[in-house]
């Protein structure tokens, strides 16, 4: 369904555990700065609104999207953090540089996900212009970080 017909940021509640004492790893693209930073921002608040402590919320950033697969890994391979969400905003450029790096993500943390067995979260925005990634990065259309956070509380829930 297109984020033109759902608001990123809703979700059902009643699908999500309380995550009080579970550690979540948060890994944030440094490309497009400020609209990541909005991204983790949504993240955070939802894991805390849901019971994590902010001590257990471990954030690491990497350069740009293309690092967060290696990212993920760096924080999926510590056995006391339960899941990973990985956030990041691509922008179509010129060229197809765009569609190799969108995919190779999400190749990349899927393999990390089944590699370490737990939830590894694909937060990543991928739009035609720069509009478009504010419009889900708490826009019109929600908050791609509050919709990842609710996933990966949802995932824990039924990995339990
Ligand atoms: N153009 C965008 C990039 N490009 C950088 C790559 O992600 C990567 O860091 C580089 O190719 C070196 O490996 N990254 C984004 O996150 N967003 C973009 O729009
Ligand atoms: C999506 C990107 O990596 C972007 O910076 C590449 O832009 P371009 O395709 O114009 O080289």
């Amino acid at each position: 369904m297109a984020s033109s017909l759902k608001n990123l940021s809703e979700y059902n509640s009643d699908n999500l555990i309380d995550i009080t004492g579970k550690k979540i790893g948060l890994v944030v693209a440094e490309w497009n700065k400020a609209i990541t930073d909005a991204l983790a921002k949504g993240a955070y608040d939802t894991l805390i609104k849901h019971g994590a402590k902010s001590d257990n919320i471990i954030r690491n950033t990497v350069p740009g999207s293309f690092e967060l697969s290696f990212g993920a890994q760096l924080l999926a391979q510590n056995p006391e953090i339960e899941a990973v969400i990985c956030l990041g905003v691509v922008i179509k450029g010129e060229t197809k540089h765009d569609d190799y790096i969108c995919h190779a993500v999400a190749q990349g943390i899927t393999q990390v996900s089944l590699k370490y067995n737990k939830p590894v979260i694909f937060g990543l925005v991928t739009t035609n212009n720069e509009e478009q990634a504010w419009d889900r990065a708490g826009g019109k259309h929600g908050n791609k970080g509050v919709e990842a956070a609710a996933t990966a509380i949802h995932m824990l829930g039924i990995s339990a």
